[in-house]
């Protein structure tokens, strides 16, 4: 049985970024670029206004107080948008908007709230801004330079900086799509609720929340349902997965040692070895690898948990990786336990929790209640994935171990990892 580590590197390694194609600008959140971008412009284009106020010589109102105010007419005003201004001459005042070209020889802008007066006259009462409140021509990025280099996963600033250098579309590696196929007799989809009322079926939640994970981490999913339990099913349905041409197939269910789990067995009978099968881990041993007419397919054992966490752990990163992400894994950061944990079995667990910073500045673990793998309440409770070796039977509250923060609060990983 490979380790967590060891079967995660032999996934990632298996597949690659995929192809280079250019993405609407607006399609392209959560893709990474596969060029650095060169800016064909420099920004802001012109010196303008960082504030509401009025645009001067610095030397005519050195000295500027409230009592002793220094009084200037204003010969004209300029709005944001509106034409490039008459140049300014000494001892006058332009009365300017945020954004708007500054008049030419003028070096300072004083905002509004600083003086009295309008639209023929103003007196300025404080001389603190002098030579400031400009926005610089070429402050933001220089025309020739590496607005964003190639590798940048791409977020809403990424995309605001390429909209402002005129990028309708950007070369990204094509996100990969991902076929989610599921199996058993017992399965039904929410159409077929009313089975779930009678008592006789469950519904195939593991479609649902494989098919999110997809797409928050930035794959096509392709939800193909389930086969029922016979091997020729499973069989069939794979094939249906082939014939959809993903990028990856991902199978819940029917990976472990049952009589009806026919979806090791489908697999092999397609012509194809696993690569591997099973792994050091609870929940999610059973998960298993390899390729499907050469297609790559993670097997993800059928518990709602076991298939949630083994998505984090392989799905995510192999995910990434085709995005063409360089940092594919979760960083472990570490947490200090407040209640004490133990493991049954000689294998790495990963226990629901909830962490959050404590006084000590630290981040904190605590379970969010009982672990079985069939409870999916215990992973929507839960913000990360406690961490628990397998040489450590038991570990008292007050240690530290190590924890995966999922969803939102990942942000807190760059924080807290080592
Ligand atoms: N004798 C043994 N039995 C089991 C072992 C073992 O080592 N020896 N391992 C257990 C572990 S751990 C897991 S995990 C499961 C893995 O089972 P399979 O991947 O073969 O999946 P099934 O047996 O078909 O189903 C397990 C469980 O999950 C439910 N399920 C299946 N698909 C879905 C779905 N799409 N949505 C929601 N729930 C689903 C299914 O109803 C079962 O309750 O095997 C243990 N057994
Ligand atoms: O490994 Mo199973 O995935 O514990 O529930």
């Amino acid at each position: 049985m490979l380790s967590v580590p060891d079967a995660a590197a032999r996934i990632v390694a298996a597949v690659a970024p995929l192809p280079v194609a250019p993405a609407r600008l607006e399609e392209a959140v959560g893709c990474v670029l596969a060029a650095d971008v060169v800016s064909p412009i420099t920004l802001p284009r012109w010196d303008n206004s960082a504030m509401d106020g009025y645009a001067l010589h610095g030397a005519d109102v050195v000295g500027a107080t409230a009592s002793d105010p220094r009084h200037l007419p204003v010969i004209g005003s300029v709005a944001a948008g509106a034409p490039v201004p008459a140049a300014l001459p000494r001892g006058a005042a332009m009365q300017i908007m945020t954004g708007a070209f500054m008049p030419p020889g003028a070096d300072t802008v004083i905002r509004v709230e600083d003086t009295d007066g309008g639209t023929a006259q103003v007196a300025i009462h404080k001389d603190r801004d002098i030579g400031k409140n400009i926005r610089r021509a070429g402050e933001d990025v220089r025309e020739g330079q590496v607005a964003i280099p190639a590798g940048t996963g791409i977020g809403a600033a990424q995309i605001g900086v390429l909209a402002s250098i005129g990028f309708a579309t950007v070369p990204v590696h094509r996100r990969p799509r991902v076929a989610i196929l599921g199996s058993g007799d017992e399965l039904v989809e929410l159409e077929g609720f009313a089975e779930v009322l009678a008592g006789r079926r469950i519904v195939s939640s593991n479609r649902y929340t494989l098919e999110a994970l997809v797409r928050l981490n930035g794959g096509v999913p392709m939800a193909l349902g389930h086969a029922p339990d016979s091997l020729d099913a499973v069989r069939a349905l794979l094939q249906r997965a082939v014939d959809a041409q993903p990028d990856l197939i991902v199978t819940s269910a029917g990976v472990s040692v049952g009589e009806h789990d026919h979806t090791r067995t489908a697999i092999e009978s397609m012509g194809t070895a696993l690569d591997f099968w099973r792994v050091r881990m609870r929940p999610g041993a059973p998960i298993g690898f390899g390729r499907v007419a050469g297609v790559p397919w993670i097997g993800l054992p059928g518990n709602p948990v076991s298939a949630m966490v083994t998505f984090e752990l392989f799905v995510r990163p192999t995910i990434r990786r085709m995005l063409g992400h360089t940092q594919v894994h979760r960083r472990p950061v570490p947490v200090v336990l407040d209640e004490a944990v133990s493991i049954g079995a000689k294998l790495t667990h990963f226990y629901r929790a909830v962490v959050a910073p404590g006084d000590d500045g630290r981040l904190h673990a605590r379970l969010t209640g009982p672990q079985g793998s069939g409870i999916l309440t215990s992973m929507s409770l839960a913000n990360a994935l406690l961490i628990v070796p397998e040489d450590a039977s038991t570990v008292p509250a007050g240690e530290t171990l190590h924890a995966l923060l999922l969803g939102e609060d990942a942000a807190l990983s760059e924080r807290f990892a080592l």
